[in-house]
């Protein structure tokens, strides 16, 4: 998948069918009208087409996913339930056929939801016709839908007690059950039915439902030896239809009255009659029943699947839709279902001749391109011969339910034969005896019995046993059928017949690819037997014949395949003009005038785009290396593309080359604008990174001044302090030394020499101050708080004698330096008059050390050290 997702160029891979699923992948991306697309896959029954739809599905789920992991996430969610759609819808929609084991019994087209990026957000299941007389009436060699088989071999002994399913129980309407297929998956239906939000006890009721429909099929009437009586059940049955209540949750009398009387209203009061039914019209309404039940728990899946995976409309706007109808099929008794599948196929085969071998070659008529037709087998007489006006099959069909007359097989046949004897697409085949009618269809004649087909047109529904329905106690029952009389009432008005239906939802559905870009798949079965690895060369080419293959390829040989108008292809390649152009033109040596109005064209492409396109082409395929001016390469290039009227025809290979001139201009364009973007950011960092540094010094040198005005106001504040202080003690000093002087005498005259200690008179204050005269008293703890307060210190030393007067100077040249204390002697006297402590000591402490650092220190009282000293003097 990702092989084909990438690929530069997907003509260069080998053919499949993930090249159009990619292809339309591309086309939504370059959002070129038609901006949505349909990837319609045909061939007959058995061919591939329900696994190649599968395949597509799961390509798309994988390459249209998001990188983001939130979207990824929901994404998954999606292709999840997408992907879970198919199982149940393939249990409750196929059957084993003669030529298919899985064969699709509807059709459906599903509708992959794109959101802007192209990823996929949703999806949405359409379905037509579902087969549904397959629920009561199995063909030979054929089987009923998947899931009755899956519930009654792969129940477990649980759901059987509760859905009243014994092993080996026989039902008439599950023919060939000892054919065991790979579909009989009940385990991985019942997983997928949970995925898609179908809870356990919803599945028990449908299942409960489905095996009650077996029951009734098991359910037999007898006629009644008098007329005017009613129908009695067989012997065998009666268990049969007590069940069959008990599962649907009805009244077991209720639905056999309702299965043999019938209903009349007449008359304009409307009043009522009952009247008792033939045998087989008790059969007939019991299939009818059984018909209307499964055909709403299909369409009851179909909207739950719905609910599950479709996305809000705001959030996608593009689409790819996957178109899987029933194959072409002719079987050995064909009737009115296989008259409408083929109908459908003739109606797709038509689509593509339209589409693909007729409007191409008339579109290359009306552009003026020189084109010899391609004969092709256009099918229109064929649907003429179905669907048209004012007679048709159909329309006798319609008209014959409209006459409200007993069907009669011979009769219609009669009519059809002499209203459309004309048309050459209807036959009959002379030795048959059952009426019949033979219909040309474009892969192969049809033979179509015309026993029960107005009936079946009909698909009429008692309301007797709609009424029925809605009085079961089972609430699926009545959620199914509450709606229904509302239903019924406006079929009845529009007296809308099978193939009416049929109809008007194939116009829907075509109206919807004519909007679309198509992409046909073409699938083609290599055996009838459905054998592996057996290919029939001939069956292949049968296949390949009738479906127009080879017209198409005669077509798509000779013609130009793409066809963009020139607006279009000047929005998306106008840019490679504009800029070769002006380079190619200077080149060519083109005058100024002549190049200024070439590049005008391209400007203004709106007034002449011909030219604009020309020139645009010109410019590519000259980058080639081809020489415009040669004639040869002139024809050559007539042969790659071609200008029409509104058009510009060209080949793969012209397609390839202006894509590539277009990608290598862009991501020319992509690395300028990188370029300069990067550019334009390293600037804005540059200058981001100068105004950073200009504001930081700006911010830095302010906080400086500021610090620095700050420094100078306290320096001041300081000096201003220490002056005052200084002058304070210097004058306290003096005074104090004057004091001391006139002390000192008077105490000398009190005491006389007796006194050998030292005295400090202004120690009073302080408890225990006393002074020794011996050095180690010197520094006892009272001096310490003596010396700060009083930087001059006095000291009279009374004791007479050199030897103290000796010790005291060493002891204070020790401890604080002679320079720092100015000592004084008497002048009459032996020994010391004064000691004054210098006021720097002090003035140092305050300045140099927090006080706390050593407040908790204790004057050391070692005779070798005096640092302790020191340090309660600087801590002070
Ligand atoms: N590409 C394939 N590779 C392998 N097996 C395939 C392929 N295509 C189809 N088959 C086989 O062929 C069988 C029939 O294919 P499928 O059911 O897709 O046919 P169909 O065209 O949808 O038929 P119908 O119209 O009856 O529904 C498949 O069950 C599968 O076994």
């Amino acid at each position: 998948m990702m092989e084909y997702h990438k690929a530069p160029q997907l003509q260069y891979l080998r053919p499949h069918i993930f090249t159009s699923a990619e292809q339309a992948y591309r086309n939504v991306q370059s959002q070129m009208e038609p901006i949505n697309q349909s990837l319609i896959v045909s061939g007959e029954s058995g061919a591939g087409k329900t696994w190649t739809s599968r395949c597509l599905m799961k390509f798309y789920a994988t390459v249209a996913v998001s990188s983001s992991l939130k979207a990824h996430d929901t994404v998954e969610r999606i292709e999840r339930r997408v992907l879970d759609s198919n199982p149940v819808m393939e249990a409750f929609g196929n059957a084993c056929t003669l030529w298919n084991n899985n064969s699709s019994r509807f059709g459906k087209y599903i509708q992959l939801q794109l959101n802007r990026s192209q990823q996929l957000v949703g999806a949405s299941i359409q379905t037509y016709l579902l087969e549904k007389t397959r629920v009561a009436n199995q063909p030979v060699n054929e089987r009923n839908f998947h899931i009755f088989y899956q519930i009654t071999k792969g129940a477990t002994e649980d759901e059987r007690l509760k859905w009243n399913l014994p092993c080996n129980s026989l039902f008439t309407w599950l023919p060939n059950t000892e054919r065991t297929l790979e579909e009989d998956c009940f385990e991985v239906t019942k997983q997928a039915m949970l995925h898609l939000g179908i809870s356990s006890e919803t599945q028990n009721q449908i299942f409960k439902i489905l095996s009650g429909l077996l029951h009734l099929g098991n359910v037999e009437f007898v006629s009644p030896d008098d007329e005017c009586m009613q129908c009695e059940l067989s012997e065998h049955s009666k268990d049969f239809l007590q069940i069959a209540a008990g599962l649907l949750k009805i009244s077991e009398d209720h639905l056999l009255n309702q299965l043999r009387i019938r209903v009349i209203r007449a008359g304009r009061q409307q009043q009522v009659f009952k009247k008792p039914c033939l045998k087989s019209e008790c059969s007939i309404r019991r299939d009818c029943l059984a018909k209307v039940i499964y055909a709403k728990i299909f369409d009851w899946l179909v909207s739950v699947i719905n609910r599950s995976i479709c996305a809000d409309p705001s959030m996608w706007n593009s689409f790819i839709g996957l178109l899987d109808v029933y194959g072409f099929e002719s079987f050995p008794v064909n009737n009115l279902e296989q008259l409408c599948i083929n109908y459908a196929n003739e109606k797709l085969q038509q689509h593509f001749v339209a589409h693909y071998l007729k409007a191409q070659q008339e579109e290359y008529e009306a552009e003026g391109l020189k084109w010899s037709f391609v004969s092709y087998q256009d099918n229109q007489k064929c649907l003429d011969l179905i669907e048209g006006n004012p007679v048709s099959i159909f329309s006798l069909l319609n008209e014959e339910c409209r006459l409200n007359r007993l069907s009669d097989a011979k009769q219609f046949m009669a009519r059809v034969e002499k209203a459309l004897a004309v048309n050459e697409c209807l036959s009959w085949d002379k030795f048959t005896k059952t009426p019949h009618f033979i219909v040309s269809h474009y892969a192969s004649s049809v033979c179509y019995q015309t026993e029960g087909m107005t009936e079946k047109n009909k698909d009429p529904i008692p309301p007797e046993l709609l009424h029925l329905m809605e009085q079961s106690k089972d609430s699926l029952l009545q959620n199914l059928f509450a709606a229904e009389e509302k239903i019924d009432e406006t079929r009845q008005r529009k007296s809308l017949t099978v193939v009416s239906r049929f109809k008007s939802s194939l116009e829907n559905l075509m109206n919807v690819l004519h909007s679309t870009t198509p992409q046909y798949i073409r699938c083609i079965k290599p055996n009838a037997e459905c054998q592996p690895a057996n290919f029939k060369k001939d069956e292949v080419i049968t296949q390949l014949e009738a479906c127009g293959i080879v017209e198409t390829i005669s077509i798509s040989a000779a013609g130009f395949p793409i066809r963009i108008p020139y607006l279009s292809f000047l929005e998306r390649y106008g840019v490679i003009g504009k800029k070769h152009l002006s380079l190619r033109l200077t080149a060519i040596g083109c005058s100024p005038t002549k190049k200024r109005r070439v590049e005008d064209h391209v400007e203004n492409a709106e007034d002449m785009p011909c030219e604009a396109v020309q020139v645009i082409l010109m410019t590519v395929l000259s980058s080639k290396g081809l020489n415009l001016t040669s004639c040869d390469q002139a024809d050559s290039h007539r042969l790659l593309v071609h200008c029409g009227k509104t058009k510009v025809f060209m080949t793969h290979l012209m397609l390839e080359l202006l894509e590539n001139a277009r990608t290598r201009l862009l991501s020319q364009k992509a690395f300028c604008i990188q370029c300069s973007w990067r550019r334009y950011q390293k600037r804005q960092h540059e200058r981001h990174n100068r105004a950073a540094t200009q504001i930081q010094a700006a911010v830095r040198s302010w906080l400086r001044r500021r610090r620095k005005l700050k420094q100078d106001q306290a320096a001041r504040a300081i000096q201003r302090a220490w002056r005052r202080w200084r002058a304070v003690m210097d004058a306290l000093a003096a005074a104090e030394l004057d004091d001391t002087m006139v002390e000192e005498s008077h105490c000398e005259s009190l005491h006389g020499s007796s006194a050998g200690g030292v005295t400090e008179n202004f120690m009073e204050p302080l408890e225990g101050a006393t002074l020794s005269s011996k050095a180690a008293d010197f520094w006892s703890w009272p001096f310490r708080l003596i010396l700060p307060s009083a930087p001059t210190l006095s000291v009279t030393i009374k004791a007479s004698g050199l030897q103290r007067l000796g010790s005291v100077l060493t002891a204070l040249q020790l401890n604080f330096g002679i320079s720092n204390y100015k000592v004084e002697t008497n002048q009459f006297d032996e020994g010391v008059a004064s000691i004054r402590a210098r006021p720097q000591v002090a003035i140092k402490f305050h300045l140099g050390q927090s006080p706390l650092l050593h407040a908790h220190t204790s004057p050391e009282r070692s005779d070798s050290s005096l640092v302790g000293l020191n340090q309660i003097l600087l801590d002070k």
